[in-house]
C-alpha cells in the first residue's frame, strides 16, 4: 500500500549557530534558533517520513527537552528516522521539499542537499527534489525573520508488494 506523508517546520533566524540546511552549511547573516543544529529542512523531511508511516513526529522521537539532542546533527536524526521506517519494512518512493526563504538564495546549494538526503535515506538522486521560493517579501519569511519548509513523501510497505 502506498502512503503519503507531509512535514512542515519553521525556525526563526537568530542565535550564534551557523545556518545549516539539508546538511549544508550556508553562508548567511545568522543561523536558526533551535535546540538541535536548526536544520529546518531536514526536520520537515523527518516529519514527512514519520507522518507517512504513522510514527508520530520528530518531537516525539527526539524531544527538545532532552539534553542529548542539544546541538544535534539533524542528519543523524534523519538516519534514525530512516531506520525506524526500515524496521517497519517501508521503502521510500520519492520526496519533494519546498524551502520558503526570502534569504539565502538556495539554488547553488540544492545539488549538495539532494545528495545528502539521498545518501542518508539510501535512495537515488532522482527520488529527491528540493526547490525554493521566496514570499515576495510578504509575512515573516518576507521580513527575513525565519525559514519555513514543507516536505511531502510517498512510502510503500515492501512486505505488501506482490
Ligand atoms: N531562497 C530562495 C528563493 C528562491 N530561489 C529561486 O528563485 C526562484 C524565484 O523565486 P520566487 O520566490 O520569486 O518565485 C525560485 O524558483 C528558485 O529557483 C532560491 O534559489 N532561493
Ligand atoms: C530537533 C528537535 C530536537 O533537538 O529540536 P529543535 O532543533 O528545536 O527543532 P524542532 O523542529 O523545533 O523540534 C524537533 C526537536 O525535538
Amino acid at each position: 500500500m502506498l502512503r503519503i506523508g507531509h512535514g512542515y517546520d519553521v525556525h526563526a533566524f537568530g542565535g550564534d549557530k551557523p545556518l545549516v540546511l539539508g546538511g549544508v552549511t550556508i553562508p548567511a547573516h545568522t543561523g536558526l534558533i533551535a535546540h538541535s543544529d536548526g536544520d529546518v529542512l531536514l526536520h520537515a523531511v523527518c516529519d514527512a517520513l514519520l507522518g507517512a508511516a504513522a510514527l508520530g513526529d520528530i518531537g516525539s522521537h527526539f524531544p527538545d527537552t532532552d539534553p542529548k539532542f542539544r546541538g544535534a546533527d539533524s542528519r543523524t536524526l534523519l538516519k534514525s528516522v530512516f531506520q525506524l521506517l526500515q524496521s517497519s519494512s517501508y521503502s521510500i518512493g520519492n520526496l519533494d521539499v519546498t524551502v520558503i526563504a526570502q534569504t539565502p538564495k538556495m539554488s547553488l546549494h540544492i545539488p549538495q542537499i539532494r545528495e545528502n538526503i539521498a545518501q542518508d535515506l539510501a535512495i537515488n538522486l532522482d527520488q529527491v527534489n528540493v526547490k525554493a521560493t521566496t514570499t515576495e517579501k510578504l509575512g515573516f519569511v518576507g521580513r527575513k525573520e525565519g525559514i519555513a519548509v514543507h516536505a511531502v513523501t510517498i512510502i510503500e510497505n515492501s512486505d505488501m508488494v506482490l
